[in-house]
């Protein structure tokens, strides 16, 4: 029997504060935001504008946020990497600036496709240096936005830091590769009481654990019994499992049963079935997500780049900006979130001024624009 380890801050009943029900909510209770205002009233706030659409989509937000008054300045920094001791790192200025501020809004981070070769993802690298062990994906139609569902409101915990995702490849012999799939009751524990006090704090009675036990008994069958475990303090949220590629088929299906429950799942399934439920409510233009650690959280789009309509003004900024509202409810401004929240879901609900992507015209700016003028 393993020991169940009790991740300090996120025990039931144990919130650093009452949390209401919210769209978009970063539910954080391991980094309790303890930033404080500079001498002009502003917070500091780490700005990755990232690569591809990545600075089109946060000079869009910089736009949003300036005219909505919000108290933020952003400390803009670079993460083009550099090779220190043969190996790629993030440089030391945006690791300390990350460190500092304990918030930071990121634009996506391309990473070279090239077959072996190339940088590693700095996305995850990112991940890995700051422990952001939970990657919350709420996923919810917007109302007066028609596509084949009205009622999609799935919210994903993936874990964040390890898995298919741990980054452990060799040729075992000339034509033979090994990819190690890491899974730690650690990760498994700390990311199932995340989702657990998620749960709870956002009114979600049920938490699911999606996995694939039945082919990966041992990596995936730890995951589960981690999950087993943390459920039994929460006596208040129901528990469950579902198979991956079933939780796939009746999504597509009918997605609205998820809409009452927050699941929690390893690294990999988490990247590909967040995706999948973008599809559902107009796609990657509009989901967002935080990464959750105990010392610093980022947020960031699900998506990537965009190289194929950078620089075009074609990009849609509304899953950074979701993004960056999970950032400002984590730093408890939930007004400013909920006004600039407002603008855009009804500029994109009027439909007159919406991006390529959601079947409009306008573009970055004109949209941009149209949500400035409903604040
Ligand atoms: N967290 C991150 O920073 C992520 C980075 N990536 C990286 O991004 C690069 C491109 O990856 P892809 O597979 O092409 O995925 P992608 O998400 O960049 O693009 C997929 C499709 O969605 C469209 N799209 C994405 N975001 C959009 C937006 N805001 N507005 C309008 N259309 C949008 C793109 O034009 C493309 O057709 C790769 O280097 C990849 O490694 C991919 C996913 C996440
Ligand atoms: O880092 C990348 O290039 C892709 C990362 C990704 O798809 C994700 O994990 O969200």
């Amino acid at each position: 029997m393993l020991p169940s380890r009790t991740l300090a801050g996120i025990k039931q009943g144990a919130f650093i504060r009452s949390q209401a029900v919210r769209r978009y909510a970063s539910a954080s209770p391991t980094a309790a935001f303890a930033g404080q205002k500079g001498s002009n009233g502003k917070y500091t706030v780490t700005l990755i504008p990232g690569d591809g659409i990545g600075p089109e989509i946060s000079e869009a937000v910089k736009d949003i946020y300036s005219a909505a008054g919000v108290p933020i300045q952003w400390e803009e920094v670079s993460v083009t990497p550099i090779l220190k001791g043969g190996k790629t790192v993030i440089p030391d200025s945006a690791i300390e600036s990350v460190k500092r501020n304990t918030v930071a809004l990121k634009g996506p981070l391309a990473t070279p496709r090239k077959v072996g070769k190339g940088h590693v993802s700095l996305n995850l690298t990112l991940r890995r240096t700051f422990n952001l062990f939970a990657n919350v994906r709420p996923c919810i139609s917007i109302a007066g936005f028609k596509t084949p569902y009205d009622d999609v409101n799935t919210v994903l915990i993936r874990e964040n830091t390890e898995g298919e995702y741990s980054g452990i490849e060799h040729e075992v012999v000339n034509g033979v590769v090994q990819s190690i799939k890491l899974i730690t009751w650690e990760a498994s524990e700390r990311v199932a009481r995340y989702a657990f006090y998620y749960a709870q704090s956002q009114g979600r009675n049920r938490v699911t654990a999606v996995h694939k036990a039945n082919i990966m008994k041992m990596s995936d069958g730890m995951f589960l019994s981690a999950c087993r475990e943390v459920s039994k303090d929460f006596p208040g949220i129901q528990y469950d499992e579902d198979l991956l590629d079933r939780v796939c088929l009746q999504i597509v299906q009918n997605p609205k049963p998820y809409a009452d429950r927050v699941m929690v799942m390893p690294n990999l399934y988490g990247d590909i079935l967040s995706d999948m439920c973008a599809g559902l409510i107009g796609g990657l233009g509009l989901t967002p997500s935080g990464n959750i650690g105990r010392d610093a959280s980022i947020f960031e789009a699900v998506h990537g780049s965009a190289p194929d309509i950078a620089g075009k003004g074609l990009a849609n900024p509304t899953a950074l900006l979701l993004s960056s509202l999970m950032m400002l409810r984590h730093m408890n401004l939930d007004e400013h979130a909920a006004k600039i929240e407002k603008a855009a879901l009804t500029t994109i609900a009027e439909g007159k001024a919406i991006t390529g992507d959601l079947g409009g015209k306008a573009s970055t700016g004109e949209y941009t624009k149209a949500i400035i003028q409903k604040l």
